[in-house]
Formats: C-alpha cells, structure tokens, sequence
C-alpha cells in the first residue's frame, strides 16, 4: 500500500493546483478566510514568470532596441552597435526571473494563511489528489495546472539536444546559428531575439504562412520583414533530425507544395510547435473530470469542469492561452466558486499581442470570421498615413478596424507596427462595452501621435461586398 492510501485525508474547504494564475484564487481564498492549499511541483510562479512572458519579453527588449539602432541610419543617425553582451543580456533576465520566484516561495511557504504543497501532484478518487505522500481533499478544488510544449514525432528529434522555450533561458553563448521549428507565437518573437543577438536563424513552419490566426495580410508582412533579417521557410514539413558530425543539428525537410528536399543545418534546434495541457499529469479523469480529444481540460462558460465544484482555467483548458487571459477567467471562476455568483466569461474581446519584429496585436475576429457572421465593414490606415508615423519615416505597418455594418459595433483590431501592443487598448476597451466607432471617436486624441492610427482606420471605414 503507498504511502499516501495509508496517510488520513487532509481536508481543505479549497485547493488549487498551480501557482500561475492559480495565485489569483489563492488571493480570494485566504480574502475569505477559507481553509485553503495550493499544490505546484515548481517552479513557482508558473510559465509565464519562469519560462514565458517575464523571461521572453525581457530578452526581446534589447532585440528591439538593436534594431532601432539598425534602422537609424533612415533619420539620418550613423549609429553603430559595437558589440552584444549576451551573457549580461541573459544573467539580468535569470536575476530578474529568480528573484521574482524566490520572493512567491517565501509567501507561500512562510504564510499562516494557506498549505503549501511543493510537489507535483494526481487525483486517486473524486475530489482527493495525492502529494508529498498526503491525500489531499477539496470541497471545491481549482485546477491551474498550465501546458507544456508540444513535441512532434520526427525521427531523430529524440536523438538530438533540441532547446525549448524552457532550456534556451539557460544559454550562456549566443548560438552562431538556430534553426527554429515552427512559425509561431514563440518562434517569431525568438527568432526575432536570436537574429538580433547576431545568430544566423532559419524558420521551419509547416502551414502556408507564419502566425496562422493573424489576418492573412499580417502574417504576410511579418514573413517580409523577417525575411529580410533571416530565412523564413514555410510550407515546409521537417521529415527526420540528426546530429551532424561536427557538432549541431541536420534538418531534413520537405516543401509540402513542390515536393522540394532540402537540408537545414545549425548549431541549435528550437522546437516551438505549440502546447499541450498538463491536465493528463494530473490524472483528471479519476475525479470524473472530462477533457476534449486533444487533451484540454472541458469547462463551460462558469469555468467550471464537467464535475461541480471544480474548476479549471489558464493554460489548461486550452483557449485564448494568455496571462491576461487567465486573469480573466480567474476572476470569472472565483466570483462562481468563492462568491457564489453566476458569470460567464467573455472571450468576445479577448486581445494578444506577438512581441516580434514588428510587434502585433489584436483584439476579436478577423476579416473573415465577422464576414462570416454579419455584413461588415472595414477601415485601415498605414503608419505613414499619420503625421507621426511620417515623422517616424515608418513606412511600413498599419491598423485594420472591423465593425458591424449597421450598427457599428466594432468586431475586430489588428496592427502591425511599432507599439501595436499599447496601440490596441483603446480597441480592446471599447469592444469590452460592445462599442462602436463613436466610443472611441469621443475621446479627443493627441496629435500627432501614434494613437492617430486608430482613429485613421476608423475614418477610413468602407463596407465591404
Ligand atoms: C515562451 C512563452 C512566452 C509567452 N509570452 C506571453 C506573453 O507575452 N503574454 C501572455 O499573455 N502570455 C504569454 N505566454 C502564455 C502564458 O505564459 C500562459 O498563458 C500562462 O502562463 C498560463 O498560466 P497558467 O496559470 O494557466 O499556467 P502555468 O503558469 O503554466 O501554471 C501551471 C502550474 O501548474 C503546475 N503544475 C502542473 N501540473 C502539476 C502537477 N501535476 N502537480 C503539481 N503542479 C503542477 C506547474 O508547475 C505550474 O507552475 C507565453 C508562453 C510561453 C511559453
Ligand atoms: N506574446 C504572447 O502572448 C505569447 C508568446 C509566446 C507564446 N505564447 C503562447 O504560447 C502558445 C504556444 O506558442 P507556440 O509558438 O509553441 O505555438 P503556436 O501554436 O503559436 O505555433 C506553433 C506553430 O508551429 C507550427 N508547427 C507545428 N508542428 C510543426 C512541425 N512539425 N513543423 C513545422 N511547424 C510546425 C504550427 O503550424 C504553428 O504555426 C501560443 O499559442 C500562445 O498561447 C504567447
């Protein structure tokens, strides 16, 4: 008999599991005065802190201002970048990152207020995980267990030392060449970072074009401006991975459409082909917990599984799979759960945004999703169409706005352009309160400044057929 069948069962009026956004039921609970455990096997704070967001945007920062020191030279300025600390630029990041972490453990594990459990953990019957040899039971129980990648099945993958999203935070040396597998979220912005850094990258993505759910004319453009900076390959499936004899990787890939065999070699090999949810670590089914084919955890729009009383959000569930996003669901989970209230979540305006080169950003449905649904119409204005865009001398870039014919409603925003990301959250706002065009036409914008662009694309609205 294990350990933990003969320990007595611990019982909590809350546990979660994760230490993500699990951390936002965490706050609520002990708010409340609940009897509560988290469980997290670490490291602590999650994938956004440790391996995602914190680490990666840390490391993009620099690559963004190495290229605006590169395209200087258009205004006029004879810069010149003398050389690339990448160890300072990664040991700041891991400072940071570990600094961060460190402070999350010694809350959890010094506070009177909760149950810290640093191990993983798995179900064993209805509402009861096991962990560290306990049994662990919840009235109510939050599952935040996250994702982690998704590794392809390609002869010889095993074979080699590929990074991931998690090991390329330990590089010491800036790779002389990468080979980044998938065209993606995480392979735009690190291919980005490398290329930067001065590594000769080369893109492997699958599907005819980068960033598959962006507007087709985003990813276009995105694939002409890094294109300019590395070799972007995609309709290109990679058909087996080896070791090359003088160290590195050998990639052996196929052009889906001409049927062209090439090979791809580079120091380092990225494998950034997208996420899986940590929901099968977990074992949920032996809590009766139903999860859809690919292995996401099934919630409803409460954020509650298909058992009451327990819920799941974040990465785990497997929709729109962002930090801010998880915040969101956080709070619409534990309004249902601790406060007894009846919320649905709302993806409707859910926004991204990819940090790039040039950045993106986007906030509801594309072109042609809302003309799928409803008559639209559609405004776009470029960068060099406002005076600070000019000033700028941004030539490239631009804004697209799509609203509901009759009504105005706004449906959708997607830029591609410096400060995309900070550019968006007036679309995003006024989508929050189904808004239309007036809502952000009220405001009096400042000119000449980047924020124009929005209001450009709006005036520039036709009706499409
Ligand atoms: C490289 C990268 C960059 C990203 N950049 C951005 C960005 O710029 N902006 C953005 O919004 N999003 C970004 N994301 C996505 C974002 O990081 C995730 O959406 C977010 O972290 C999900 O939070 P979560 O709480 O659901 O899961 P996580 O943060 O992954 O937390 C899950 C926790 O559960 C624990 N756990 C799992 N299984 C078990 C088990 N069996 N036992 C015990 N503990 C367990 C894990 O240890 C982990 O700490 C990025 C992701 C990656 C990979
Ligand atoms: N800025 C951000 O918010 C940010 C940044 C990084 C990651 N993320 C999150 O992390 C998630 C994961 O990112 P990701 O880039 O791993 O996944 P992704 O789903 O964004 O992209 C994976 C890409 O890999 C391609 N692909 C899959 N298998 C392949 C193969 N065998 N060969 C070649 N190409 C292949 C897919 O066609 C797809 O374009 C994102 O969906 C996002 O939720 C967010």
């Amino acid at each position: 008999m294990s350990k933990s069948a003969a320990s007595p069962v611990r019982e909590y009026d809350i546990v979660i599991v994760g230490s993500g956004a699990g951390l936002d039921i965490l706050d609520m609970a002990v708010e409340h005065g609940h009897n509560v455990a988290l469980i997290d096997r670490g490291p602590i704070g999650g994938t956004c802190l440790n391996v995602g967001c914190i680490p990666s945007k840390m490391l993009i920062f620099p690559a963004d201002r190495i290229m605006e020191i590169r395209e200087s030279a258009k205004l006029g300025i004879d810069a010149e970048i003398k050389g690339i600390d990448f160890k300072a630029i990664m040991d700041r990041m891991r400072q940071s990152v570990n600094g961060d972490r460190v402070k999350i453990e010694k809350y959890l594990k010094e506070s009177k207020a909760l149950d810290f459990y640093h191990d993983e953990t798995e179900f064993i019957s209805e509402f009861t995980l096991s962990v560290s040899g306990e049994r662990v039971k919840g009235k109510q129980i939050y599952l935040v267990s996250g994702s982690r990648p998704l590794i392809p099945s390609i002869p010889g993958l095993d074979s080699v030392e590929y990074l991931t999203n998690e090991t390329l935070l330990d590089l010491v040396e800036a790779p002389k060449s990468l080979a980044v597998l998938g065209g993606g979220y995480i392979g735009v912005e690190y291919a980005h970072f490398f290329e930067a850094m001065g590594t000769d990258v080369t893109v492997i993505e699958m599907g005819p074009r980068l960033l598959p759910d962006e507007e087709p004319e985003i990813s276009a453009f995105l694939q002409m401006a890094l294109a300019r900076r590395m070799t972007v390959q995609t309709e290109c499936t990679a058909e087996s991975v080896e070791k090359a004899s003088g160290g590195g990787v050998i990639v052996q890939t196929n052009h889906s459409r001409t049927g062209l065999k090439a090979e791809i070699r580079a120091e380092k090999l990225l494998v950034a082909t997208g996420r899986r949810s940590n929901a099968d670590l977990l074992k949920v089914s032996r809590s009766g917990i139903a999860t859809a084919k690919d292995g996401y955890i099934k919630v409803n729009s409460r954020m509650e599984t298909s058992v009451k009383g327990i819920y799941a959000f974040g990465d785990a569930i497997g929709r729109e799979m962002f930090t801010h996003t998880s915040h969101a669901e956080a709070e619409i989970a534990g309004a249902n759960g601790i406060h007894g209230q009846h919320l649905r979540m709302d993806f409707s305006a859910a926004p991204h945004a990819v940090f790039t080169h040039p950045q993106i950003a986007s906030v509801g449905l594309t072109e042609e999703d809302a003309a799928k649904k409803y008559k639209i119409k559609v405004g776009k204005a470029d960068y060099r169409d406002i005076a600070f865009g000019s000033a700028m001398l941004q030539e490239e870039g631009f804004a697209k706005i799509i609203l509901e014919a009759e009504s105005g409603r706004i449906l959708g925003g997607h830029i591609i352009g410096p400060w995309a990301a900070v550019l968006i959250q007036e679309v995003i706002n006024a989508m929050a309160r189904k808004g239309t065009l007036d809502d952000i036409a009220a405001g009096i914008h400042i000119h000449p400044a980047l924020s124009e662009l929005i209001i450009r694309a709006l005036f520039n609205v036709t009706e499409t057929d």
